[in-house]
């Protein structure tokens, strides 16, 4: 007699992110469509003041997607007071072996934005997270290629982002949404895999 195939879980992802003035929380909605377009349950968590529910949800994801604007060459200052804030969940070890994932958006093309995205992978590993990098190619590279390509901005550890400064977040970069859709579906893929609530 065969069994039926299990029916792995929904993975749970969210996405803990700050804006100061909308344009990153363009991606934070795009990761979200990723994640949801590959049957994620998602949750955005502005974490500017972020609530007990918002660390509810955090606690329960299997993923939490890191997000900020990159100001001053790292995370923004209320992405720090949050990422600090997240010293309680450190000492008990409560997000351990969970997937964790990063993007962040500045006015430059490159703007210091590696050093965000670094800073992202410190704080997962801290946490002892699994890094979820983008796992694309660089794009707008070749004599043949676009700066509407897929990481346009080449970078490999997370999605990237540039918004012209004189732009609201209606110019954020298509392409540059894109790619944030993207990683929110590897992301949820990711955590359909391996993720132990997922998996269970
Ligand atoms: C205080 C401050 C510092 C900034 N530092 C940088 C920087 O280091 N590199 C850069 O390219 N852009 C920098 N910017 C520009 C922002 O990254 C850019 O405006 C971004 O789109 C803001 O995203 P948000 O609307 O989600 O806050 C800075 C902006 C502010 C307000």
């Amino acid at each position: 007699m065969t069994t039926p195939a299990a029916t792995p879980a929904a993975p749970v992802v969210a996405i803990a992110y700050h804006s100061g003035f909308g344009h990153t929380a363009v991606l934070a909605e795009a990761v979200r469509d990723g994640a949801a377009a590959e049957g994620a349950a998602v949750h955005l968590v502005d974490v500017d003041g972020i609530t007990d529910e918002g660390w509810a949800l955090l606690d329960a994801a299997d993923a939490i997607v890191f997000g900020s604007p990159t100001y001053m060459g790292t995370a923004s200052g209320a992405f720090h007071v949050f990422a600090e804030a997240t010293s309680k969940r450190w000492y008990g070890r409560a997000w351990q072996d969970k997937l964790a994932a990063g993007f962040t958006n500045s006015g430059s093309k490159s703007g210091d934005k590696l050093h965000t995205l670094q800073y992202f992978t410190v704080l997962a590993a801290q946490h002892g997270m699994h890094w979820v990098n983008l796992g694309l190619l660089p794009g707008w590279n070749a004599s043949t290629a676009s700066e509407n390509d897929l990481n346009r901005l080449g970078f490999f550890l997370g999605a990237g982002a540039q918004t012209n400064s004189d732009e609201g977040p209606e110019g954020v970069h298509k392409a540059d949404v894109a790619t944030a859709e993207h990683l929110g579906r590897r992301v949820a893929g990711t955590a359909k895999r391996y993720a132990p609530a997922a998996a269970a």
